[in-house]
């Protein structure tokens, strides 16, 4: 049958109509022009020898803007010299490193104040199709990394923020997992976003909080942000890379200010009847151990990692233990099959025995309880250890120097693993140093490949009778394997030792990014 749809046309979006005015930029005559996409403008008069045409993006060189009176008062913040008005110094804090952007102002002078108003009016409208946020609520974490969110929410963010006018409302974190209970009480209808000013670890901690609310289908839809303040910044910089732009916090700010947002990947990590939600990594063995055991040489500052690193690769732990896993399309040849029976009881993944592939779910809440791997068409495969590393992440970067999932889509609906295999110890050292580029999952070493679903069942230290490993996710301890470690530490979420079970729920969070 034919479609009555067919032939009929479309009609045409309609296009903001361009305005144009004789005006002084900065002072000298010109002619401009603003269209939906940019403020141009040519010199006239006595001016007209002084340049060429010069133009103002307006979604990626301008924060803000002003109207006083006859004069529409821009905002910039662009690389490179777009405006011919000289560049003005950037404000302290305000980025200035090869590719970064540069803040300064273009004053545009009109004839009249309705012609400034209708030019206002028009930006307004232009603004508000990109999807730019009007308030936003920050959570800065003043005791993450250096112990600099505070500074670097005053100093770095604080302008731009202003210039760009939005209203904005920010909330310190004053102990552990106080995000996560911020984000779960927040009323979200203020906010057109949450801004962590922090570590990776707030991010997670205010995913948490949403999936718990009993409104999570809607609260997890509110687009997150992040502002670099902790050790790691794996997300920026993931986020930053995408889009080709260095990582700086101000492009981290104006990432956010710009309104562009993706979907995000939320992972469900499952033991019995515990449950987390990463949207970032999780890790068992060599990197886990150098992340949490270096703490103890925080002393030395930035080198205790390269030095723990060298310590822990000549001193290699092999931990044994198995990865089940069901293969995304196009990684099905990866591991070998599993001689499985299926079980769809809630009885959680600690009362799973060989084979037996159980889906863990809670159903006594209205809170968010992650996809279901209840299938039994679901294929799951194995790899059997002894391991030196496991990682399972949805994001490319570990931090800033630390590619660990080349392939890494943030909303692919599949996490990729990097697994490196028993290998020598000089070869382990190697992998360390290749981790910069990514280039190190091209070792044979290394098995990497993508998978829907995945589940840990972490065994001991190769030669050790009671000693198991950390399991990490996105920088806090999930589970540890030595209790002699464990004075110091708050009660870990999971154990070391029953299957911990990973399924991926595609595209369920947003976060705002640069493109
Ligand atoms: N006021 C506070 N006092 C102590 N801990 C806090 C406070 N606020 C937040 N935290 C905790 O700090 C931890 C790290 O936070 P964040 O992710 O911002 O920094 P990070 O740089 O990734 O971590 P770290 O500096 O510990 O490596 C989180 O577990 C969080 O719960």
């Amino acid at each position: 049958m034919a479609d009555p749809q067919a032939g009929a046309r479309v009609p045409p979006e309609p296009q903001a109509e361009t305005l144009v005015e004789p005006v002084r930029v900065n002072g000298s005559a010109a002619e401009a022009t603003l269209s939906s996409a940019e403020l141009a403008w040519r010199p006239t008069g006595a001016g007209r020898d002084s340049g060429g045409r010069r133009k103002l993006e307006l979604e990626s060189d301008v924060l803000g803007f002003q109207v006083e009176g006859r004069a529409l008062k821009l905002a910039t913040f662009t690389r490179g010299d777009v405006t011919g008005a000289g560049r003005p110094p950037s404000p302290p804090g305000c980025g200035g490193g090869a590719g970064d952007r540069r803040r300064g102002e273009v004053a545009v002078e009109m004839e009249s104040e309705e012609a400034a108003e209708r030019w206002g009016h028009a930006i307004r409208d232009r603004f508000a199709s990109l999807g730019r946020p009007k308030r936003l609520f920050f959570i800065v974490n003043p005791y993450g990394g250096k112990r600099g969110g505070r500074k670097i929410f005053q100093t770095e963010v604080l302008p731009l923020i202003e210039a760009a006018d939005i209203h904005y409302t920010m909330q310190e974190t004053n102990y552990r997992l106080h995000a996560q209970e911020i984000a779960g009480s927040l009323d979200l209808r203020k906010y057109d976003g949450i801004i962590c000013v922090s570590g990776d670890g707030i991010l997670v901690e205010v995913v948490n909080g949403l999936l718990q609310r009993d409104d999570w289908d809607k609260a997890i839809k509110v687009p997150l942000g992040i502002i670099p303040a902790g050790t790691g910044n794996g997300m920026v910089q993931g986020l930053l890379h995408s889009a080709g732009e260095p990582f700086s916090m101000s492009n981290a700010v104006f990432a956010i200010i710009r309104g562009h947002r993706r979907a995000l990947d939320v992972t469900s990590v499952v033991q019995g009847k515990t449950k987390f939600f990463s949207v970032m990594m999780l890790t068992w063995g060599l990197v886990a151990d150098i992340d949490i055991e270096s703490e103890k040489f925080r002393w030395m500052g930035s080198a205790r990692i390269d030095f723990y690193s060298l310590l822990r690769a000549v001193n290699l732990r092999r931990y044994n233990g198995r990865i089940l896993f069901v293969p995304a399309p196009g990684y099905e040849g990866f591991g070998d099959p599993v001689e499985q029976t299926i079980s769809c009881k809630s009885n959680g993944a600690s009362n799973a025995v060989e084979g037996d592939i159980t889906n863990v779910h809670n159903n006594e809440t209205c809170t968010y309880s992650g996809p279901s791997t209840d299938d039994p068409d679901l294929e799951w495969r194995s790899l059997k250890g002894p391991f030196v590393n496991v990682w399972i992440s949805n994001i490319a970067f570990a931090s800033e120097g630390v590619m660990i999932a080349p392939q890494a889509q943030f909303a692919d609906g599949y996490l990729d693993a990097a697994i490196i295999k028993d290998c020598p110890w000089s070869v382990a050292l190697g992998l360390l140093l290749r981790m910069k580029d990514g280039s190190y999952i091209e070792s044979p070493y290394v098995e990497y490949f993508k998978v829907k679903a995945l589940r840990i069942e972490p065994g001991l230290r190769v030669g050790s009778s009671t000693i198991g490993g950390i399991i990490d996710s996105d920088g806090e301890v999930l589970a540890r394997g030595d209790r002699s470690q464990t004075k110091e530490e708050p009660e870990h979420l999971m154990a070391y030792g029953p299957p911990i079970q990973l399924t991926v729920d595609q595209g369920l969070a947003t976060i705002f990014s640069p493109r």
